[in-house]
C-alpha cells in the first residue's frame, strides 16, 4: 500500500540545513493502524507530508498502491490525494467561513459529487462522529474537540484508502481523544482504511496495532502489537 524506500529530506533555512529524514525505509500494508512516535522535531510530520504527496523527498522513492509519487505530474498527484488519501492536520485546517457540513462536503465538491448527495453524506458522517446537530455551525462556534471531529469526518467521508493524521489527539482532553480514537478504529475495522498517525500521546500509541519510533530522522524501532 505504502512503500518508502531510502527517503531523505532536508530543509534549508538560511545557512543552516536540517536533515529531517535520513534514509527512511517503511512499508505499510493495507488496513494497518500505525502510529509514528518520537520526540518533537524527529521527522514525523515530514514523513506524513511525503507519504501524502504534499512534498517530495530529496532522494528515495515513495510508492502508494504501486505508483511512484515522484513520477506523477502535479495534476496526477492532486488526483491521487483527492481520491485515495484523507488528511487530518494538527491545526484542523477547517475553512472558517464554511459550516461544519460544508467543510465536510467540500472534498466531495472537488470530487464532482452532486449537491444533494454531498449534504446527505456530510450530515451522516457528522452524525457518526457525534456532531449530528452541529452541521450548520461554523468552526469558530465549535470547541477544539468538535473541530477536530469535523476534520476527521472530512478526512473519512469519501472512504479514502489511507488516512494520514498529524497528532490527531493534540489539543483534545483525554475523553474526547479516546472517543476519536475509537471512531478511527471503527473506520479502520469496518471500512478497511489504513491509518498512519504521528503522535506524542501514550493513549494513541496504546491503541496502535504497530508502533514505529522515529528519532533524529531515522526509524529506531518498529513493533507490531497484540490488540
Ligand atoms: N518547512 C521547514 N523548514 C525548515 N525546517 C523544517 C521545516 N519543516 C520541518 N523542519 C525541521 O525538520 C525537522 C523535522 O520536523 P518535523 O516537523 O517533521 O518533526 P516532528 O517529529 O513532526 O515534530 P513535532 O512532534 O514537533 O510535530 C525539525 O528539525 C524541523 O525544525
Amino acid at each position: 500500500m505504502v512503500r518508502c524506500s531510502n527517503i531523505r529530506k532536508s530543509y534549508v533555512q538560511g545557512k543552516v540545513t536540517v536533515s529531517a529524514l535520513k534514509a527512511v525505509n517503511l512499508t505499510v500494508e493495507a488496513g494497518e493502524f500505525l502510529a509514528l512516535a518520537g520526540p518533537s522535531g524527529s521527522g514525523k510530520t515530514t514523513l506524513l507530508n511525503l507519504i501524502g504527496g504534499l512534498d517530495l523527498p530529496d532522494a528515495g522513492t515513495i510508492r502508494v498502491d504501486g505508483t511512484a509519487l515522484n513520477r506523477l505530474t502535479p495534476a496526477g498527484l492532486a488526483r491521487l490525494r483527492l481520491t485515495r488519501i484523507g488528511f487530518i492536520f494538527q491545526a484542523f485546517n477547517l475553512i472558517p467561513v464554511l459550516t461544519a457540513a460544508e467543510n465536510v462536503a467540500y472534498v466531495m465538491h472537488l470530487q464532482g459529487v452532486d449537491a444533494g448527495t454531498r449534504r446527505r453524506r456530510a450530515l451522516a458522517i457528522l452524525d457518526e462522529v457525534g456532531l449530528g446537530d452541529m452541521g450548520d455551525r461554523r468552526p469558530a462556534e465549535l470547541s477544539g474537540g468538535q473541530q477536530q471531529r469535523v476534520a476527521v469526518a472530512r478526512a473519512i467521508v469519501s472512504g479514502p484508502a489511507i488516512v494520514l493524521a498529524d497528532e490527531p489527539t493534540a489539543n483534545l482532553d483525554s475523553a474526547t481523544g479516546e472517543a476519536l480514537l475509537t471512531l478511527m478504529e471503527r473506520m479502520n475495522r469496518e471500512k478497511g482504511a489504513t491509518f498512519i498517525f504521528s503522535t506524542h500521546d501514550q493513549m494513541v500509541m496504546d491503541h496502535a496495532h504497530r508502533l514505529v519510533h522515529i528519532r533524529d530522522g531515522r526509524i529506531e524501532d518498529d513493533t507490531r502489537r497484540q490488540t
